[in-house]
């Protein structure tokens, strides 16, 4: 569902409106790896139809905000809720099954199969925790069944227009295809919510560009929320609805980005890192440097 008619609302000046039914909650979470306190009581929320991004410096704790949401890690207290409900005793598959996918920092492919077999994997994953769709898979209509999947995957290969490395293992592609067929696999199960963890890292400015048409197009056309951790700092202020801002596992600012781009927090967590670009970006978007 296209993002301007989330809960049946317009776009308004460029940014959409989105529905305001709250699709994730993040409550007070806490995670503790022994002595290291990777997240400090971090609570916020997405929106259904958001694009949202979480940025901080290195270290920050955004991948394992990320892996308090998809379910590799368990907060060590504060809850996690998605469409009102707790997810905090949901597997990682439950989650997939929910309606939450993801991408990684590190590629997460199977090297030695192909770009179809790696995206059909995403598919059988869907296929699998659904009764009636696995039954009738099974039992009658396989034929139309197996028809109507490939076509599904086909429809994501031409999205992302990977169809070129349809059939190479997707081992032996660049870096930056990998990528997208990562993508072309959190798609393939149907996320109502995507979580995406630097999708542009170590591209050119092509291939970012690429992604970002992307990211949007799956925000905007497909509908799917999207929870995105992100580097490039202009990428985010670009296509995010709101960001928020970690730093040492806390949320040090919070808002639209130009709000935060404005905030002396961020300007502080960022100095000496990225401070330039930050001035940059605020003078782009007449926010005072
Ligand atoms: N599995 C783990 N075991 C121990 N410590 C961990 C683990 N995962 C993360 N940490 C620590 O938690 C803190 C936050 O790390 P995290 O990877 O979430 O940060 P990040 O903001 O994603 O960093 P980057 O931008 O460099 O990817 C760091 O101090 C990190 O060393």
């Amino acid at each position: 569902m296209p993002r301007g008619q989330v809960g049946g609302q317009t776009p308004t000046g460029g940014r959409i409106v989105t529905s305001g039914e709250r699709l994730l909650e993040v409550r007070d979470v806490s995670l503790r790896f022994g002595g290291v306190r990777a997240l400090s009581n971090v609570s916020f929320h997405v929106e259904a139809g958001e694009l949202f991004s979480i940025i901080g410096p290195n270290g920050a704790g955004k991948t394992s905000m990320l892996n308090c949401i998809s379910g590799r890690y368990r907060p060590t207290e504060g809850d996690v809720l998605y469409k009102g409900g707790s997810l905090l005793k949901r597997s990682i598959n439950d989650r997939a099954r929910l309606g939450i996918g993801r991408t990684f920092q590190n590629l997460a492919l199977f090297g030695h199969m192909s770009v179809l077999d790696n995206i059909l994997v995403g598919r059988h994953h869907r296929l699998k925790n659904n009764l009636f769709t696995g039954m009738a898979y099974w039992v009658g209509g396989a034929r139309t069944e197996e028809l109507a999947e490939r076509r599904r995957v086909e429809e994501i290969i031409d999205f992302l227009e990977i169809q070129h490395v349809r059939g190479e293992p997707a081992g032996t592609l660049s870096y930056g295809l990998r990528k997208r067929v990562e993508l072309a696999r959190a798609m393939a199960i149907e996320p109502e919510l995507i979580l995406l963890d630097e999708p542009m890292a170590g591209m050119n400015l092509e291939e970012k560009e690429d992604i970002a048409r992307y990211v949007v197009a799956l925000n905007q056309e497909f509908g799917m929320t999207i929870v995105m951790i992100e580097h490039d700092m202009g990428v985010v202020m670009d296509l995010s609805d709101r960001v928020i801002v970690l730093d040492f596992g806390k949320v040090i600012s919070a808002g639209t980005p130009d709000a935060v781009l404005a905030d002396e927090h961020v300007k502080r967590a960022y100095l000496g890192e990225d401070d330039e670009t930050l001035d940059a970006l605020a003078a782009e978007t007449g926010e005072p440097a």
